[in-house]
């Protein structure tokens, strides 16, 4: 394959992972992006420009996860290693709970799929390698497709009975017995790996993120996780997740900031982590106190709220004297992103 233009932009937006109970599945993406353009070098390696986050702390050589990826997708498109600049405009705090990693990798490979010359069609395959190279999906999911997404990930061996389960790799797909029916003509075949759908999010649906002066990585959060966990938290969180369509949805008939509020609790992660971030637990604890839908945004430590109108001014009046006066917190007031990754051909 021959590259089919020689330098791409990618824009990626930031995404909230979790939503509370939606552990390692539910996600959200919000209207603060990362810009990046890309060129092709007559010589080899990497030449990398960083402005705004992480221009002080990113690695401009070939270790940095933008071009890391984007080499891996090269090869996985059978496009050969060139040369490239990397020219970075990043706004999404890193390391902070806002799907900063998930951003880089998602820019790495559509930047790939530009160069090859494909467009929306690509998407799909975007998804798929970025989320096996982060490693779960769901800040991945919502940084491609934008908006409300629940990911999965689906095993052919461990949900068909076990006399039916697929031997080989080749067959590691499942038709999902009806769809023919109900599609003629549709293969829908559920292959092994990452799939996700999107949920709607109602217009009035507002999104505020708070982010700490201080850092954590996700590889320091995910230590912090037991590997089991009680029944009655499973059984919790069972519930609260499948709420959540329904609560983000706003029209569900019921009292949305209500519905939210039991929506986004969670018994399966945030306190084990409580104290790997004690001032984001506090914050999340005081928001939910005063009726917010208020969660830990990814493995933290920034803090998400969701709710149904603009309270921003009321969310002002609350935080001020106690949490925003002293400059240790920021508080974003982001869109909800409905349009995932953007990417293409510079234009001349
Ligand atoms: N824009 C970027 N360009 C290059 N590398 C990045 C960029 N953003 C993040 N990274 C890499 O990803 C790491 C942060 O990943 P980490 O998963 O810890 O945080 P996060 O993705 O912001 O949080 P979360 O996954 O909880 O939303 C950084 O230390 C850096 O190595
Ligand atoms: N679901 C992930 C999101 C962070 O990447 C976690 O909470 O560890």
């Amino acid at each position: 394959m021959k590259f089919a233009t020689d330098a791409v932009r990618v824009s990626v937006p930031a995404t909230s992972a979790n939503l509370g109970p939606g552990f390692d599945a539910a996600g959200l993406a919000l209207g603060v992006r990362d810009e990046l353009s890309f060129r092709l070098l007559p010589t080899a390696g990497a030449q990398i420009e960083i402005h705004g986050e992480g221009e002080d702390t990113l690695p401009r050589d070939e270790s940095h996860l933008v071009v890391r990826t984007f080499r891996r997708a090269l090869d996985e498109l059978g496009l050969p290693q060139a040369g490239v600049e990397l020219v970075a405009h990043n706004r999404i705090p890193q390391e902070r709970g806002m799907g900063s990693s998930a951003e880089a990798i998602v820019a790495g490979v559509s930047a790939a799929v530009a160069f090859a010359g494909y467009g929306d069609e690509a998407r799909d395959f975007i998804f798929d390698l970025a989320a096996h190279i982060e490693g779960h999906p769901d800040n991945v999911a919502p940084a491609v497709y934008g908006g409300m997404t629940v990911s999965w990930d689906f095993e052919p061996k461990t949900e068909v009975p076990i006399t039916d389960a697929p031997s080989s790799k080749e067959s590691n797909v499942v038709p999902v017995s009806g769809d023919a029916a109900l599609f003629p003509g549709s293969t829908e075949p559920f292959k092994g790996g990452y799939h996700t759908v999107n949920y709607p999010v109602g217009d009035l649906i507002n999104a505020w993120v708070f982010v700490p002066d201080y850092k954590l990585s996700t590889e320091e959060a995910r230590k912090a996780l037991p590997l089991e966990v009680p029944r009655t938290d499973a059984l919790f969180n069972v519930s609260r997740v499948a709420l959540l369509p329904a609560a983000m949805s706003g029209a569900s008939g019921r009292d949305t900031n209500a519905l939210l509020f039991s929506a986004t609790g969670d018994t399966l992660h945030q306190h084990y982590r409580s104290s790997l971030m004690p001032q984001s637990w506090e914050l999340m604890t005081f928001l939910r106190a005063h009726g917010y839908a208020s969660t830990i945004s990814g493995a933290g430590p920034c803090v998400l709220v969701l709710h149904e109108g603009d309270d921003s001014a009321a969310l002002t009046n609350l935080l001020f004297e106690n949490w925003l006066s002293a400059g240790h917190w920021r508080m974003l007031h982001p869109a909800i992103d409905r349009q995932g990754v953007l990417f293409g051909p510079e234009e001349a």
